[in-house]
């Protein structure tokens, strides 16, 4: 296998949803299931923070949505836990700053889908240097989900990135919702992941697909 080219990786950020039990308002795996019936294009599992599951019981749930994925054909993405990716063989991992460098991960992950949050130019440049095949970059709007998010930027960064030329693929991340997810393409994204407007949605369905329509 090879590295997912950049046109296939940007076919798969329009709708990024990110979810882990604990920011989950119904059943996490019928929340999936509803979200992929209503179009999203990638999953993150993205299991963390307190409440969240620990050891087998982490890896027996990770398990489960995995399997809804693979279902669907969805690409299912582990955060941050790069081992739990490679024992279940997993589409890809996505790191932040303070993981190991995307220089380490590539290099324990092969040819498995890597994306990294950056937050400034530079990280961006030494990302993609290091291996990366997309970035996330936020908070685009102000998130409850994130207790340690970065300060709220816009699209300041997406449009700066893109106003040099650099074409990795990007997916927008904080606070989106289907107000405000067309700004985060006119700003150059290529796509917009969410965690609580699906998750925390007592309609996940309809959540998806309105932001499924405005963000394309
Ligand atoms: C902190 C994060 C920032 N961005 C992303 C993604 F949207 F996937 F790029 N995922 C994260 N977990
Ligand atoms: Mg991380």
């Amino acid at each position: 296998m090879s590295r997912i080219s950049t046109d296939r990786m940007r076919e798969l950020l329009p709708l990024y949803f990110i979810m882990g039990s604990q920011n989950c308002k119904l059943n996490p795996e019928e929340v999936l299931i509803k979200a992929i019936e209503a179009g999203i294009t990638q999953f993150q599992f993205r299991e963390k923070g307190e409440n969240s599951l620990k050891g087998r019981d982490k890896i027996e749930f990770a398990k489960k949505l995995q399997t809804i994925c693979k279902k669907h054909k969805i690409p299912f993405i582990v955060n941050d836990d790069i081992e739990l990716a490679i024992a279940l063989d997993a589409d890809g991992v996505h790191i932040g700053q303070d993981d190991e460098s995307a220089e380490i991960v590539r290099q324990k992950i092969g040819d498995k889908i890597l994306g990294v949050s950056t937050h400034s130019i530079e990280e961006v440049e030494k990302a993609i240097l290091e291996g990366a095949d997309y970035l996330g970059i936020g908070p685009v709007f102000h998130t409850k989900t994130k207790k340690d998010a970065k300060s709220v930027q816009g699209t300041e960064l997406i449009e700066r990135v893109r106003d040099k030329g650099i074409q990795i693929p990007i997916v927008g991340i904080g606070g989106i919702t289907a107000h405000n997810a067309a700004s985060v393409i006119k700003g150059g994204a290529d796509g917009v992941s969410v965690v609580s407007a699906i998750s925390m949605s007592d309609e996940p369905y309809e959540s998806a697909g309105e932001l499924r329509k405005a963000a394309f």
